[in-house]
């Protein structure tokens, strides 16, 4: 199979790596002189120091044509950007015959209007005719490119999507899964990394593994709640990208954005703790979306609402914490699976 990986950061390269094992991949980095160091190296110095390239992956030149012109080329095409940078890729993939899936996880960043959208709602407004689908689930870049045992999970309402994700990364240390609840599969990569952000913060002020079960806990519950209003189905927030990426990502000390909130519950600033990081933490982007969608849609997110009053200041880290413990007593109220 030809796969294209638009995005050479660490997740775009390290399933380069994987389905480069047995399929001819071709890996495109936005910026050139990465590119050639890409290519010269075959090791991304930059997001993934450590993992050779395999032979089946070929560095693509950025200087060398279109978007568009290449990604035909190509049996499927992989948007491995962050968020930020999914809106203008689809725009530039909008006529593309090819079936196109991005990695990323969370809501875009207000540009104009009030709140960001999810990657399928994006879709919708600038390549409504495009074959679109997304990859999901639990998975930390550094052991996929180890070959360490991973499960993902395909999501599209397209079944030939579907279908040439399983053929492209389901291998012998990855099993892929399909699933048609492409807005679910969204809804659960997009706040599970805000909700690491709310357990790092735990974590970071030793507030104990009782503390950090309930956060897990009850985060689910809010993401579901997020999700069916959203017009999710409840079951997917049991499978990979709800549950299991959350469990993943909250506890997982590989995560970005769960460093952030230790970094957070060490005095760091917000903006310090970004910069340290050296890679994208979604959830600090995300955040504010969260919550004032859930606002909109009538949705009680006390959670979300606590990491967004912390990342914008308005509450120090032990505040967040008393505020969350602090609220009325309520019934459990979780939401049905089915
Ligand atoms: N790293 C992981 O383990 C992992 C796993 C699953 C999903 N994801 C998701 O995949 C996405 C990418 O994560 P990553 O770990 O590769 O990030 P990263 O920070 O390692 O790399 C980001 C890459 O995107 C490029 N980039 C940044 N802004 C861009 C823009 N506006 N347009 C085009 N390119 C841009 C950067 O140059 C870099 O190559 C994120 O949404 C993340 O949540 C990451
Ligand atoms: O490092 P994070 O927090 O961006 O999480 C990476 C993956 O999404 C985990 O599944």
């Amino acid at each position: 199979m030809d796969i294209l990986v638009l995005g050479a950061g660490a997740w775009g390269t390290a399933l380069a790596i994987s389905a480069g094992a047995r399929h001819r991949v071709t890996l495109w980095a936005r910026d050139a002189a990465q590119a050639a160091t890409l290519a010269a190296r075959r090791e991304n110095l930059t997001y993934l120091p450590g993992y050779r390239l395999p032979a089946g992956v070929v560095v693509a030149d950025p200087s060398a044509g279109e978007l568009a012109a290449l990604a035909a080329r190509h049996e499927l095409v992989i948007v491995a950007t962050p968020m930020a940078g999914l809106r203008d890729m689809l725009v530039a993939l909008r006529e593309c015959p090819r079936p196109v899936a991005w990695l990323c996880k969370g809501f875009e960043t207000p540009r104009t209007q009030p709140y960001g959208l999810l990657g399928h709602e994006i879709r919708a407004e600038v390549a409504p005719r495009l074959a679109a689908g997304v990859l999901s689930g639990p998975s930390f870049a550094q052991e996929v490119a180890n070959a360490q045992p991973t499960a993902l999970v395909a999501a599209s309402g397209t079944a030939s999507v579907r279908d040439a994700l399983v053929a492209a990364f389901h291998g012998p240390a990855m099993r892929v899964y399909a699933n048609d609840d492409m807005p679910g599969v969204e809804v659960g990569g997009a706040v599970k990394n805000v909700l690491a952000i709310a357990t790092g913060l735990c974590d970071g002020l030793a507030l104990g593994l009782n503390a950090r079960a309930a956060l897990v806990t009850r985060g689910l519950a809010e993401m579901t709640r997020l999700g069916l209003a959203l017009g999710a189905r409840a079951d997917t927030f049991m499978g990979l990208s709800g549950l299991g990426d959350l469990v993943l990502t909250a506890t997982g000390d590989l995560s970005r954005n769960r460093r952030v909130g230790l970094l957070l519950a060490e005095g760091r600033t917000l903006q310090q703790a970004v910069e340290s990081l050296g890679h994208v933490a979604e959830g600090v982007y995300s955040a504010r979306t969260v919550v004032e969608r859930a606002r909109r849609l009538g949705v009680d997110m006390p959670i979300a609402r606590a990491v967004v009053d912390l990342l914008d200041g308005r509450l120090a880290p032990a505040q967040a914490v008393a505020t969350l413990m602090g609220r009325d007593p309520a019934a459990e109220n979780i939401p049905p699976v089915a």
